[in-house]
């Protein structure tokens, strides 16, 4: 404000511009270490996405946009909520405006294409551990090891910014838009816990993981696939953006300080990596990685990999969770990709996008990233990655008490055989590599 007024006199000028940016809430739906919100003259505004989603993915979607409304209006401001192309959408809302756009920086192919599109727009980096314009090197280094070597010698993670106390109110004439009704979703009663999306329901859950003593066995518990207690299940809202990398990351660090430092809570940082591993790795990568070929039409093994009706307890108690719930452990998800891809022969894509629709923790990159991974096409070092899923069964689930939760005919089986049920009765598996008899026979 430069200009000396007379009492009484406003002089148009020196009053801030209704709107300096607009700030797309793309995967990004929070206050807390939103650096867009301290951008002057905000207008939050978040278009609904087009990609297909299992109701319970957008519902969990839907609560996180609603929190987020919440949060701002309680701060003075609002987010617009918009449907159709994103691109004109953002693109006439600017004009209007006469402001540019701003947002997180995405990793996935499409969403930079698209953001390439609309005139002006700039990134800032919320949705990662570091910036890009800190990273000590041009392409991301491979493998995962490499990279971890460099940014834990080179790199801090930034302390994560404040929620402001206050936001600037949303101009008047732009109408708020309302949020579609939130798909039903039926609760499973055998789900091991219910996901709430939103900022204040991850803000809870943080809370509750560090105030017990769940970090310090992280690492001998995150293998779990039967329970919610094995790992932190922090993806689900890390994913929509309503929890911070970097918060999580320094809460780490805190606890560190004023509980226990252990090789556990080192290796919940070191998962953070590898997230942040494939946030930079895809998108250099993507257009090999997706390859030329069309995809070819889904074999009826695929639809019985969906629906967890392949006859092996281990992949279908883990396809049934991935349906009745959104979420399904690592381990689980380490397993049923190899299984498709490499076992049954499926295209490995067929998998991803089926993840991509159901998992209520879908991430371009971290999805993306650890089928490849998994299928052989990816980050890689070894090219015989091939997981024996009846012994990773009898490692994970030695009792099989995971199978039966989800694979109510096991009840009957001989326990020696609950991951092999066909050699007490039960019906024969889609497929039975020779490789599987070694275990069974051991
Ligand atoms: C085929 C396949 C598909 C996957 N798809 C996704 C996905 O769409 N979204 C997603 O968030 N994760 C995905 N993962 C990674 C991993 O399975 C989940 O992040 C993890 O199971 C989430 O549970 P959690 O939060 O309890 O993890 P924790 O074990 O508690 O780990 C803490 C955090 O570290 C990160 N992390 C852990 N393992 C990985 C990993 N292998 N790759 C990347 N980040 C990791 C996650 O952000 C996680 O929340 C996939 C893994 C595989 C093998």
């Amino acid at each position: 404000m430069g200009a000396r007024l007379a009492p009484g006199y406003l002089l148009l000028t020196t009053l801030p511009p209704e709107c300096r940016m607009i700030l797309d809430c793309r995967d990004l739906l929070r206050i807390d270490d939103n650096p867009g919100l301290w951008l002057d003259n905000v207008v939050p505004v978040w278009v609904m996405p087009s990609a297909p989603m299992s109701p319970r993915r957008q519902r969990f979607l839907l609560q996180a946009v609603a929190a987020l409304r919440a949060g701002l209006r309680a701060r003075g401001s609002d987010v617009l909520i918009r449907f159709g192309d994103r691109v004109e959408v953002l693109t006439a809302l600017a004009a209007e405006l006469g402001c540019g756009v701003a947002c997180a920086r995405p990793s996935g192919v499409d969403e930079l294409h698209q953001d390439a599109q609309i005139p002006g727009l700039v990134y800032f980096d919320a949705r990662t551990l570091y910036g890009a314009d800190d990273l000590p090197f041009s392409a991301t280094p491979e493998p995962f090891t490499r990279f971890r070597k460099v940014v834990e010698k080179q790199l801090r993670v930034d302390a994560p910014v404040d929620a402001p106390a206050r936001l600037p109110a949303i101009p008047v004439r732009l109408a708020p838009g309302e949020l579609p009704p939130l798909p039903v979703v039926a609760h499973d009663p055998r789900a091991y816990r219910d996901y709430r999306g939103g900022e204040d329901a991850a803000q809870a859950e943080l809370a509750k993981y560090f105030s017990g003593t769940r970090p310090a066995h992280y690492k001998q518990t995150r293998n779990a696939m039967h329970g919610c207690e094995g790992s932190t299940k922090f993806s689900p809202w890390l994913a929509q953006g309503s929890l911070s990398p970097r918060r999580i990351w320094h809460r780490v660090t805190q606890y560190e300080q004023q509980v226990t430092k252990n090789d556990s809570t080192y290796w919940i940082q070191f998962e953070l990596l590898w997230r942040e591993f494939f946030q930079w790795w895809l998108p250099e990568q993507s257009p090999a990685l997706f390859g030329r070929r069309e995809l070819a039409p889904a074999p009826r093994d695929f639809a019985r990999w969906c629906a967890g009706d392949t006859g092996v307890p281990m992949i279908d108690a883990n396809m049934r969770e991935l349906n009745a719930t959104g979420y399904m452990s690592n381990r689980g998800r380490q397993n049923v990709a190899s299984f498709l891809s490499k076992d049954l022969g499926v295209d490995w894509r067929l998998g991803a996008d089926y993840f991509e629709t159901h998992l209520i923790d879908y991430d371009v990159a971290s999805n993306w990233g650890n089928w490849a991974y998994v299928a052989g096409t990816g980050a890689d070092p070894r090219d015989d990655r091939w997981f024996n899923v009846l012994l990773q069964g009898t490692r994970y689930d030695r009792r099989g008490d995971y199978v039966r939760h989800w694979v109510p005919g096991l009840a009957g089986i001989d326990p020696g055989c609950v991951h092999w049920p066909w050699r007490d009765g039960g019906p024969r598996p889609i497929i039975h590599p020779p490789r599987w008899n070694s275990v069974i026979d051991a």
